[in-house]
């Protein structure tokens, strides 16, 4: 087996794929049930063992629960029995599949080896030992030699979930282009609205025409909302349109219902397979190097530093404080922050902060401006919200799609310091609030999240061709990968690590406090040791593949 990153290593026969659980039920019967009972159709891992602890974390497949696909096998398999005895499987093969209608465009003639080799993997830990187990893999994307649909078979359809990202329109642009361009597919729908859409609203016809411009807007030109995901009413909507490639473009939340989906697709024994593409402006979806749009809004966020800095150097003691996006995770404000090297102080939710006292942010505050005249705080909306809290009566309330919502960190920070000054009539100090979020979320991509974009939507329609379903695809170390839903972590929040190098390397640039005592880091380094331990169970004595705090490694290469 050929891995990318890693040196592959000889594998005897018997380890050569020691299946750990590939034996998943029959399908059900096509039915429209209750998915409360889709319990013991749930997910299996596929896991498949190698060499020196590597272990493949394997992509479900159409084959896996629709063994006989083609009515026509029924009929050979009657008339000459069972299909082992008569090395009738690779026949069944043969009529399951189709060639890659891609050998024959002209566009890729000349691409040496267009397919990928269908054991090709992709290894989910780039730094190894000469002792280290040799971990976590994935399948890698792109187009397979034989594919699982016959162009006239396909019937597509688009979907975006969650909040805006830049980028959007350009990967919608690019699955319908790609599916048409490259795989002759002309049955390509958008669902309106988000997953509500599927069940209130009309589809709107994509066609490569239609959708000529839309990479150029920002939004989406599908429109999306937060709330409203029923599976059954979902899953009845793909079986009514006879929908047998879904994309469901969306972030974590919208890739936990993406799961679903497929779940519920799979008891139900329908040829559908359902591809997640995760889509965060926060950049934070675990296992993958980054998410679309994240470039585009750390070079938006920007203008709004600059013009934060402007300010503040333009008057005595002004400070510019500058709101960015990040609900559960510092990766904008960390990242814009690094790139402006004019922000004196950077609030993140991961690294907890205080006003008063000795080390606190007012005392640091009254030190930068005595220094320097001026400075720039760039707050990540997530940050501080304890602090609100416990400043003001607050009630938790969440959004429709059950994410908390948050109280303005920008603007309590500002009246706090606002305050503080005030007691002190020797010091005057002007402060400009800035909060550019939307107008961040809001623009469309730049190039090099567009190209991205681009690889993205062809890595998925590559993988649904070829049949593999119930699966996000991503950047994992530079390489483009799927990943199944059931990876877990995949799903969850990730966020900066505080005791890594690169907030190290932001606390360099700003020198502001890092507001921890050293007990507080040593407490911390401890609870990652723990969470290291939990996360590499499968590999003993590796520190862990998912925490990442750099995030943006690596540049993205063609699938
Ligand atoms: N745990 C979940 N199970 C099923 N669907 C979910 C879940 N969490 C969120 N969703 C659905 O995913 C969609 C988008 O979720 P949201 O959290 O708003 O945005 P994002 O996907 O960007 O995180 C919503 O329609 C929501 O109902
Ligand atoms: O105002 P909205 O649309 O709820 O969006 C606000 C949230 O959307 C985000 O940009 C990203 O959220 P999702 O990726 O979950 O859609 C957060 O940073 C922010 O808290
Ligand atoms: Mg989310």
């Amino acid at each position: 087996m050929e891995t990318v990153g890693v040196a592959p290593a000889p594998m005897s026969a018997p380890e050569k794929k020691k299946l750990l659980d590939l034996k998943d039920p029959l399908a059900a019967p096509a039915a429209r049930a209750s998915p409360a009972s889709a319990g013991k159709w749930a997910m299996k891992k596929k896991l498949v063992g190698g060499d020196g602890g590597y272990v493949l974390e394997d992509v479900p497949h159409l084959t896996d629960y629709l063994p006989e696909l083609p009515s026509f096998w029924w009929f050979f398999r009657f008339i000459l029995g069972s299909g082992q005895v008569f090395g009738f499987e690779l026949l069944r093969k043969d009529f399951m599949t189709y060639p890659n209608p891609l050998q024959d465009n002209p566009a890729y003639s000349v691409v040496k080896q267009y397919f990928v080799n269908t054991d090709d993997t992709v290894t989910q830990k780039i730094v190894v030992h000469k002792t280290s187990a040799r971990g976590t893999h994935f399948r890698r994307a792109g187009p397979r030699q034989r594919v699982y649909f016959q162009s006239d078979e396909v019937n597509a359809a688009i979907v975006t979930c969650g909040g805006l990202c830049p980028g959007l329109n350009t990967v919608i642009r690019e699955l319908v282009c790609g599916l048409y361009d490259m795989y002759g597919v002309t049955s390509v729908v958008g669902i309106e609205g988000g997953y509500k859409g599927f069940y209130s609203k009309n589809t709107i016809p994509l066609t490569p025409k239609s959708v000529n411009d839309i990479h150029k807007r920002g939004g989406t030109v599908l429109g999306t909302s937060r709330g409203g995901h029923d599976t059954a009413k979902i899953v009845d909507c793909l079986q009514d349109r006879n929908i047998n490639q879904v994309y469901i473009i969306g972030g974590d939340g919208t890739q936990k219902g993406a799961s679903v989906i497929y779940e519920e697709v799979r008891r139900r024994g329908l040829k559908c397979s359902v591809v997640g593409i995760p889509k965060t402006i926060d950049n934070d979806i675990a296992v993958i190097d980054k998410s679309f749009g994240f470039d585009t809004a750390v070079e938006e966020a920007q203008r709004a530093i600059n013009a934060a800095h402007v300010e503040a150097e333009s008057a005595e003691n002004g400070i510019g404080v500058v709101k960015l996006m990040g609900r559960n995770s510092g990766f904008i404000a960390m990242y814009a922050t690094l790139a402006s090297r004019d922000v004196d102080c950077c609030l993140i939710p991961e690294s907890p902060f205080y006003l008063e006292g000795k080390g606190g942010l007012l005392e640091f505050i009254e030190r930068r401006l005595k220094d320097n005249g001026h400075m720039v705080i760039v707050v990540a909306e997530g940050a501080g919200q304890d602090l609100i809290a416990k400043s003001m009566n607050f009630v938790d309330t969440q959004d429709a799609s059950g994410n908390k919502l948050l109280l303005d960190v920008g603007l309590w920070l500002s009246q706090k310091i606002k305050d503080h000054f005030k007691k002190k009539p020797n010091f005057p100090i002007t402060l400009k609030y800035i909060d550019p979020t939307y107008m961040i979320r809001a623009v469309r991509s730049n190039a090099s999240d567009n190209v991205y974009c681009t690889l993205l939507a062809h890595s998925a329609l590559h993988g649904a061709m070829a049949g593999y379903t119930g699966f996000t695809v991503a950047p994992v170390n530079g390489r483009h990968a799927y990943i199944p839903f059931y990876v877990k972590n995949h799903r969850e929040t990730e966020q900066v690590v505080i005791t890594d190098r690169m907030w190290a390397r932001v606390l360099c640039s700003t020198n502001q406090p890092c507001f921890l005592s050293h007990e507080d880091v040593e407490n911390m380094k401890h609870d990652d040791d723990e969470h290291h331990r939990h996360n590499t169970q499968l590999l003993e004595g590796e520190s862990s593949p998912v925490k990442n705090s750099s995030k943006c490694n690596g540049s993205v290469q063609p699938v």
